[in-house]
């Protein structure tokens, strides 16, 4: 059964009753009924009901800014709701009555987008302050049974982290589950929900698969766990049920089982689906795979626009590769592989220890990034909390910051200038914000992401680097982003992508090069070989021991 609000006609209309289904079911864990929240005037949330099931996982899914994380802190008591009632387990918590402490005690456990880890403590101490230290009849800190405990917990997870690692040492995969495993660090029966905000973001698919397993077992024991996540395949493997939002509404809810992807990206949109390749077989082949093409050795490729010889930069040792100008050119491999270290190296970010580049047929040794973006390259880094947004300045002064000379007239800014344009790229990339002067940090997520590309992508770069491009993006962004790549590529810009998404390599890229512990270990046309095949490339590249860390 799918129930929907009245501006959705898209889905079947919900049965007259069901509006309270967080009241009416007895199994339901964890409900919220008319749940509001404004900031300033904008409503994040209009009215949300939610009815999750005890014992089930179920997934929120929604366009970028649609309130999936509002609703989700408005549950944890970070932000108190204008209006509305939560349930959990039967017992009605008013909304002004929310707090941390008041989620905690009442069963919730969270993990937030950030993760709330400390970069600067170890593990361990980022166990303590979230459950507390244990201390001896002096009141003094046991650190060695604390060490014990957390190592035993991360162990019982498969997580590779010591107690003792410091956290800011840890890659964004290896964050994550070290959050997971904190939150769930007291809980020893059902009784407890589980929320997590986009858990998988920055984990690469063998990663994603383990914690959706974990998740998937810990469900199967009774927990009850809601999952707010962009990927489809992660919806149809382990979610049991689903809703979706748009625009802070519930635009509409049911088991995953009887709802296709086609209703649900409707569902999220309001619009009916544009039917689009995904197997890429629109794209025009470029000839750069043909020269790597088994039988399409004939084809005369172009001059690369880029080439690196014979790389190495911990972890990279002796790496090769080519970008064909309007080439697209995937990265894929595992964590440690060093596919964001490929880009860092190009990008004047990471030190060489050995190897050559060139650009347009010009010795590339950028100096620092500042000299890279002067060649005309650009890059997109994967944390854009830490690398790329100016968290606390509006959007306009996030996408003017590669161009801002262009709005100097003689001493003077032309401030007007650079609004309009802000406001033309806004709707470009389609950025929900209230406005050109909107602190970035007021975003969302995904909506913080189309601002970073937006900066780069209108330098028209020559070469354009970037390392997980739609992390946390929805699922129609993503189809304009690609569009952008496509665009970029259409007018002789080389693009080169390293992911975790492996849709998304096969999806976008005209070559795929797998990396394995620094070295390209496979070159793959996802056109010919399929998205399972590169699958298979990168997981049978899997160490039977920890991957390297990549350098910060
Ligand atoms: N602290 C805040 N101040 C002002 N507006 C906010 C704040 N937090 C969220 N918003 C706004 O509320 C709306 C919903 O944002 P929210 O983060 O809940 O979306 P989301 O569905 O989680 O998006 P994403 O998938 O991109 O993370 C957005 O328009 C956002 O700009």
């Amino acid at each position: 059964m799918a129930a929907h609000d009245e501006n959705c006609p898209s889905v079947p209309a919900a049965p007259a009753g069901t509006e309270g289904v967080v009241d009416q079911a007895s199994s339901v864990a964890l409900g919220a009924h008319g749940l509001v929240k404004t900031f300033a005037g904008a409503t994040a949330l209009a009215g949300v009901d939610l009815a999750v099931q005890a014992g089930t996982i179920h997934a929120l899914l929604g366009g970028n800014g649609s309130g999936k994380s509002t609703l989700i802190k408005c549950l944890a008591g970070v932000y108190q709701a204008d209006a509305g009632t939560i349930t959990v387990h039967g017992e009605d918590i008013p909304v002004r009555q929310m707090t941390p402490r008041r989620a905690r005690e009442a069963g919730l456990r969270f993990v937030h987008q950030d993760l709330g880890l400390f970069d600067g403590l170890t593990v361990a101490e980022n166990f303590g302050l979230d459950s507390g230290f244990p201390v001896n009849k002096l009141r003094g800190i046991r650190w060695e049974a604390l060490r014990r405990r957390v190592d035993e917990l991360l162990a019982s997870y498969g997580i590779e982290v010591r107690a003792t690692d410091p956290v800011g040492t840890l890659r964004p995969s290896q964050k994550t589950m070290v959050a997971v495993a904190r939150a769930l660090a007291d809980q020893q029966d059902s009784e407890f929900a589980l929320l997590l905000d986009e858990p998988t973001a920055s984990l690469p698919e063998d990663e994603s698969r383990e914690l959706m397993a974990a998740l998937r077992a810990r469900a199967n024991r009774g927990q009850t766990i809601v999952l707010v996540t962009h990927r489809f395949r992660e919806i149809s493997e382990v979610a049991d049920d689903v809703t979706v939002f748009r625009d802070g509404r519930v635009a509409g809810r049911g088991p995953v089982a009887e709802m296709s992807t086609a209703t649900i990206v409707e569902m999220m949109s309001g619009a009916p689906r544009m039917e689009e390749s995904s197997s890429g077989t629109n794209r025009p082949v470029h000839p750069a795979q043909r020269n790597s093409h088994p039988d399409g050795s004939s084809v005369d490729s172009p001059a690369p626009l880029f080439e690196a010889t014979n790389l190495s930069s911990f972890p990279l040792s002796g790496v090769n590769l080519t970008v064909a100008p309007g080439e697209i050119l995937g990265l894929a491999g595992l964590a440690g592989s060093g596919r964001s270290t490929v880009l860092r190296a190009i990008f004047g970010d990471a030190p060489l220890n050995s190897g050559s580049m060139n650009l347009n047929g010009v010795s590339h040794q950028p100096s620092s990034p500042a000299d890279a973006v002067r060649s005309g390259i650009a890059y997109v880094p994967e944390n854009r909390h830490r690398d790329a947004a100016f968290l606390d300045l509006p959007v306009r002064e996030n996408v003017s910051a590669t161009v801002i000379a262009r709005y100097w007239r003689r001493f003077v800014m032309n401030r007007r200038l650079e609004r309009e344009e802000t406001q033309d790229l806004i709707l470009k990339h389609s950025v929900r914000t209230d406005g050109t002067e909107q602190p970035i940090s007021r975003l969302s997520g995904g909506n913080q992401q189309k601002v970073i590309l937006a900066r780069w992508l209108r330098r028209n770069p020559r070469l354009l680097l970037l390392d997980e491009p739609t992390q946390g993006v929805d699922v129609m962004s993503r189809r304009d982003i690609y569009r952008s790549l496509r665009s970029s590529a259409a007018q002789g810009c080389g693009v080169l992508v390293a992911s975790s998404d492996l849709d998304e390599l096969a999806e976008i890229c005209d070559r795929v090069l797998v990396l394995v512990e620094g070295r390209v270990a496979a070159e793959l046309i996802p056109e010919d070989s399929g998205r399972d095949v590169l699958a298979a490339a990168v997981m049978s590249a899997a160490p039977d021991h920890p991957a390297p860390q990549e350098g910060p």
